[in-house]
């Protein structure tokens, strides 16, 4: 199955979080499958928070921020009957606001499992509702507002 990141125009592949052409990004990969989407990742052992063995609060809402993303636009192709990929212009998202609850420590060394849902897609406003989980326990939970960026003339 490939990934939302690949159907990403080479002009916008350069995301620090989720570009496939970014050589020193995380390269995170998301999939929709069904009414959810999920990406799995493993944050080094460099990405350590404050306490030994666990993960760096920065990194686990950068993993929200472009799950989030591009959850938002698998979301917006879908309804609007369009495939990615379809040469057609590309709905593209930013985040406009990510609020981010730390529920317990995420575990380091752990591959993460982060999920994505729709809450709502009005006009160019998206709300995806996130978890991450290690383990099968969800640790992190959050909400996006990902909303349709058009470039202005
Ligand atoms: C799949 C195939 C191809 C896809 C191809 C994709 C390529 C994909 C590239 C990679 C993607 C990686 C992405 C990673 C995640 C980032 O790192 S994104 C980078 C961080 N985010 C940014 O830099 C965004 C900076 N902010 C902005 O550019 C502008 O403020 C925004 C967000 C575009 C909104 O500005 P605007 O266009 O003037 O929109 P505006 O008319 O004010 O608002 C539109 C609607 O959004 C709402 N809104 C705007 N801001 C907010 C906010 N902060 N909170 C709540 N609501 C808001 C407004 O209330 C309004 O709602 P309605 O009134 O319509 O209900």
């Amino acid at each position: 199955m490939q990934a939302i990141q690949d159907h990403y125009p080479a002009e916008f592949s350069h995301c620090y979080g989720c570009g496939p052409a970014n050589p020193h990004g995380f390269h995170l990969k998301s999939y929709i499958d069904g009414e959810r989407t999920h990406a799995r990742f493993t944050p080094a052992s460099m990405y350590s928070g404050g306490y030994p063995g666990n993960v760096y609060g920065g990194m686990l809402a950068s993993l929200l921020d472009c799950h989030g993303t591009a959850s938002a636009a698998a979301f917006a192709y879908r309804a609007q009957s369009r495939v990615m990929g379809d040469g057609g212009p590309p709905i593209r998202f930013v985040t406009g606001s990510l609020k981010v609850d730390y529920r317990r420590p995420t575990p380091l060394g752990v591959e993460l499992l982060i999920e994505g849902t729709l809450c709502s897609l009005e006009g160019r406003k998206a709300v995806i509702d996130l978890t991450l989980s290690a383990g099968g326990e969800v640790c992190v939970t959050g909400v996006m507002v990902a909303v349709q960026f058009v470039a202005k003339a």
